[in-house]
């Protein structure tokens, strides 16, 4: 997981030098052996800015609130501290003293992630036990783990309350830590309720009770938030967890408002009596400034445009230009529904052609050659932890995701990102983005808009994120067809173009092949039209399902036609969409949401 700097020639080192501090770690008072570890085995030469800011507060022993942008190094910026601190203790930590620290994290995969630095980080301190509790996991293998006792413990909110409530042997008397890490994703995957159970439970929820403010201050706890976002969730979360935090990473947006405020100072200010008002006025500037969503300078956004009905071929064929050009390339695309991860899985990992370069000869090899992973909310734990695990350790692949992978994720050298659908909103395509371009490492990304959904482009330009064509005609030109390239440099339309058209039916006849890959794309098809109903607020505008011609998207899923048995929800919202057509008024239409 560790990244060793200066690896990279392709980077400059003007690029990495805004991310870093000119400090070093000892210069934030962290034990020396913490700090041998972190640059000789880690390859950590120099800490992030963030970590510089957050690491002396976290030592300090105040709650804190921090944002910054994706790939800044904010898990050491919490972690590197409470080894520190807990090293340190006296007398030791022991097993049967229970668990200290508690991390709180959105997804399972995360768990693991964050499990796997703080192994590499009590290396030396061989005292202190890292552990994970997760959904998904055996229950009795976690209850005789934390009977044991695990110091550090990660966990995902549904199975750390329902260990809360049913596991007696698990001592958590000592808390003194509390961590929500990715926090506004905790809350945006709907944990909040269980969030304020747990915080209740551990006596660690600051409220107006004057019962629960004493219990507070009684508890030495000092409780770290930790969000790429800010919003009026996030903030709430930050009222009844943190007492008087020290904001770190708002200052951009000080500087926006309040120039004088910020100057000099290493973070904003301690937040004095009235955090709630403060907190408040910070989510309404972040929903003002342009460049809430920080992107990484040295990320190249593009978009291309494609009709609907070209649109798997138009990803195999940027997919396999992207790994002829480099034979060692990572790339994760994300998609928007679950059945639609399995079904272009599949058609990624099996699709064969023929070397001739006509699609339908006989010698037929793999289109891409490249290992292809999925991971989505449906799939089983194990081969969920698989597909993570082979996909971080693989030196060329592609992993076709939902956006259980968008949030925290650190896979490394991932060079690109696609989103061959749209994110639910901008926020979401900053955390999708952020999987490339980590740590000043150079990224590219890319999003897949219909014509007829461009103006999303507009939305996204509001929010700070500036997209340029990717020139998609020269990539097409470049393959052979029949074993020619084409020289005609008249533009054709991309539906007509022979590599496309060739494609294409490589692509039905696959499909249409056996009748489970049929029923792979018929499910893919429904429930990618559901997600596309689901689009909310202002982009409900821009992603209409009655401007799709439903032929086309049918066409993207490699069927010859519409599929007709798809279940009476849709037909409802086909004769739906029918009237809506017929009436020539937006539509009202019924939300339901994609399993991630
Ligand atoms: N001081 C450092 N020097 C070099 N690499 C670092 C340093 N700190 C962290 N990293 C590496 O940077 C990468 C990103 O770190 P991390 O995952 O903590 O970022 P993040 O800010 O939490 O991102 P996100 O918001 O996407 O979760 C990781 O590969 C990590 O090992």
């Amino acid at each position: 997981m560790a990244k060793k700097l200066g690896k990279s020639p392709a980077v400059k080192d003007e690029e990495k030098e805004g991310l870093f501090a000119s400090c070093s770690f000892p210069d934030l008072g962290l034990h020396p052996t913490l700090c041998a570890h972190l640059q000789d085995k880690m390859g950590f030469k120099a800490p992030t800015r963030i970590q510089a800011q957050a690491i002396p507060v976290a030592i300090s022993g105040q709650h804190m609130l921090v944002k910054a942008a994706t790939g800044t190094g904010k898990t050491l910026a919490y972690l590197a501290p409470i080894v520190h601190l807990l090293q340190m203790r006296e007398p030791r930590a022991e097993r049967t003293d229970g668990t200290f620290a508690l991390v709180l994290v959105p997804t399972r995969e995360l768990c693991l992630q964050v499990y796997g630095i703080v192994q590499q980080l009590v290396h030396r301190f061989h005292w202190i036990v890292p552990g994970y509790i997760m959904g998904g996991e055996n229950r009795a293998k976690e209850k005789a783990r934390l009977r044991k006792g695990i110091s550090i413990l990660i966990a995902t909110p549904g199975r750390l309350l329902d260990h809360l409530q049913h596991t007696s042997s698990f001592v958590y008397s000592n808390l003194r830590w509390i961590v929500f890490d990715e926090a506004d994703s905790i809350l945006e995957l709907g944990f909040g309720k269980a969030l304020e159970d747990i915080l209740e439970l551990l006596g660690s929820r600051n409220d107006a009770s004057k019962q629960n403010k004493n219990k507070m201050e009684s508890m030495q706890r000092q409780n770290l938030l930790l969000s790429a976002t800010l919003n009026e969730k996030v903030n709430r979360l930050a009222k009844i967890s943190l007492k008087n935090p020290v904001m770190i990473g708002l200052e951009e947006q000080n500087k926006t408002s309040d120039s004088s405020s910020a100057r000099g100072k290493n973070h904003t200010s301690l937040l004095s009596d009235d955090e709630e008002k403060i907190l408040e006025k910070h989510s309404t500037k972040v929903e003002q400034t342009v460049d809430d969503f920080k992107l990484p300078a040295q990320l190249v956004q593009r978009y291309v445009k494609v009709s609907c009905g070209s649109r798997l071929a138009i990803l195999l064929t940027i997919l396999k230009s992207l790994f002829e050009r480099q034979l060692s390339h990572k790339v994760v695309v994300f998609l928007s529904t679950c059945d639609s991860v399995d079904f272009h899985h599949t058609v990624l990992n099996q699709l064969e052609w023929t070397s001739g370069l006509q699609l339908d000869m006989d010698k037929k090899q793999k289109f891409l050659s490249c290992k292809v992973f999925r991971l989505h909310g449906n799939m089983d734990q194990d081969d969920r932890k698989k597909s993570f695990l082979g996909f971080s350790s693989e030196k060329s692949a592609v992993l076709v995701s939902t956006d259980v992978a968008a949030r925290g994720l650190d896979f490394p050298k991932v060079k690109c990102i696609i989103q061959y659908d749209s994110p639910g909103d901008a926020s979401e395509y900053v955390h999708r983005v952020g999987r490339t371009a980590r740590i000043g490492e150079k990224g590219e990304a890319l999003l897949f808009l219909q014509p007829v959904e461009i103006d999303y482009l507009s939305d996204l330009k509001l929010h700070g994120a500036v997209l340029t064509e990717y020139p998609l005609q020269k990539v097409l030109d470049s393959f052979p067809v029949n074993g020619q390239r084409l020289h005609k440099r008249k533009q054709i339309s991309l539906d007509m173009h022979p590599w496309i058209m060739s494609l294409q039916r490589a692509l039905e006849s696959f499909v249409a092949s056996e009748d489970t890959t049929k029923k792979l794309a018929r499910d893919a098809f429904c429930s990618w039209i559901r997600a596309y109903t689901a689009h909310r607020g202002e982009l409900k505008n821009i992603f209409m399902v009655k401007k799709l011609h439903l032929g086309h998207v049918a066409r993207s899923f490699g069927l010859k036609e519409q599929p007709s048995l798809v279940g009476r929800s849709h037909q409802v919202q086909l004769k739906k969409r029918k009237k809506e057509q017929k009436r020539e008024r937006p539509a009202k239409r019924r939300k339901i949401p994609a399993k991630r």
